[in-house]
């Protein structure tokens, strides 16, 4: 669907999960939902490894006498992991449980108020769905908000203005401190890669950021369903909170699932496929996903950074210069995307697209 030239994603709409397990006393899960036994079977949870996943300091990346061995830490756990907690990021432990009840309260709004804030037909910001491309395709087991914060020029007015305004502040102000701990991050990995500082800064100069807040109700068959297909991330970086601290993020390590641990307040980083590509592979974006449990509702809030919608993204030069062998092509974020959310969530299956 095109409005004003731009191509809007749009997603089949679905019912919300959570009106249907507030709405319905059910102790057997619906069958769009349920997953198949091949699609599950297939990988093992392995809680041994959770521990392992690095941890990184900000201050220490941002302080000159232990800024080496916190760059190597940073380098090391986008190589091999792709992802990492940040810790000491300096958004205010009071804001964020502030950030944390009203997004609460945001999922708890009547339907009729949510209704105010649906995906209208064909879009794909607002309250609904992504990557649902058919009728028949399975559900995941959550409910999400989409909405674009930056750049400014890009948020849509007919949904910020129908936020309660404390929320819609906190947002802004979430938006803003995110974005800046991005770009901090983004210059770091230059200066680790040795990429040209302007290069990076020139790709997210315009950065492109979208906050997605996911809602998992509680499910009374948490093995039958998945709250969240495995998938990596389109954008360049995401960077999540689990606001209310229940485990349900897993990452794929070695063809095994390790629980990424809610460590509070600390912020969930990871690499998606635009920084694959932009650092020629060297850092990856690792497929994850989100699974459920039967007693207690998960939330989680994941900002995306991306280049802007019309900036070129491929290898960066500086890199491929000294490396001599450019492994994506380049294309437009704008037409990435177009290509990403046509299909269904699928793994990291799409970033074949952009291979050479
Ligand atoms: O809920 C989570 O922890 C994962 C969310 C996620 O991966 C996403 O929104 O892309
Ligand atoms: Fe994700």
């Amino acid at each position: 669907m095109e409005e004003g030239g731009e191509k809007q994603w749009s997603s089949l709409i679905v019912p919300s999960v959570l009106e249907f397990v507030k709405e319905n006393n059910f102790t057997t899960v619906p069958s769009r939902y349920v997953q198949s036994d091949q699609e599950k079977a297939e990988i093992l949870d392995d809680s041994s490894l959770s521990s392992e996943i690095p941890i990184i300091d900000m201050k220490h990346l941002c302080s000159v006498s232990t800024m080496d061995s916190e760059l190597k830490k940073l380098d090391i756990a986008c190589q091999d992991w792709g992802f990492f907690q940040l810790v000491n990021h300096g958004i205010d432990s009071s804001f964020l449980e502030k950030l944390e009840t009203e997004v609460q309260d945001f999922f708890n709004l009547s339907m009729e108020e949510k209704k105010k804030l649906w995906q209208r037909n064909g879009e794909f910001e607002g309250f609904g769905q992504v990557n649902i491309v058919s009728e028949d395709q399975k559900l995941d087991w959550g409910d999400m908000f989409i909405l674009t914060t930056e750049p400014i020029r890009s948020r849509k007015s007919h949904l910020f203005s129908v936020l309660h305004p404390s929320f819609r502040e906190t947002i802004e102000t979430y938006s803003y401190e995110v974005k800046n701990i991005a770009k901090i991050l983004f210059t770091k990995m230059a200066s680790v890669l040795e990429i040209k500082r302007e290069e990076m800064e020139d790709l997210f100069d315009d950065v492109w950021q979208s906050i997605k807040i996911n809602y998992y109700p509680p499910c009374p068959e948490p093995d039958r369903v998945i709250g969240l297909t495995p998938h990596s991330d389109a954008a360049g970086l995401t960077i999540l909170l689990q606001v209310n601290e229940v485990e349900g993020l897993q990452i794929k390590k070695d063809g095994k699932w390790i629980v990424v641990k809610p460590l509070k307040h600390a912020l969930v980083v990871n690499v998606g496929e635009i920084l694959e590509i932009i650092t020629n592979g060297r850092y990856r974006s690792v497929e994850h996903r989100a699974v459920v449990n039967s007693d207690k509702e998960r939330l989680s809030v994941a900002m995306f950074h991306s280049p802007g919608k019309e900036t070129v993204i491929g290898p960066a030069k500086s890199l491929v210069d000294k490396e001599k062998q450019c492994l994506f092509k380049s294309m437009s974020t704008q037409e990435f995307f177009n290509a990403f959310f046509a299909q269904k969530l699928n793994g990291k299956s799409h970033l074949d697209l952009m291979s050479i």
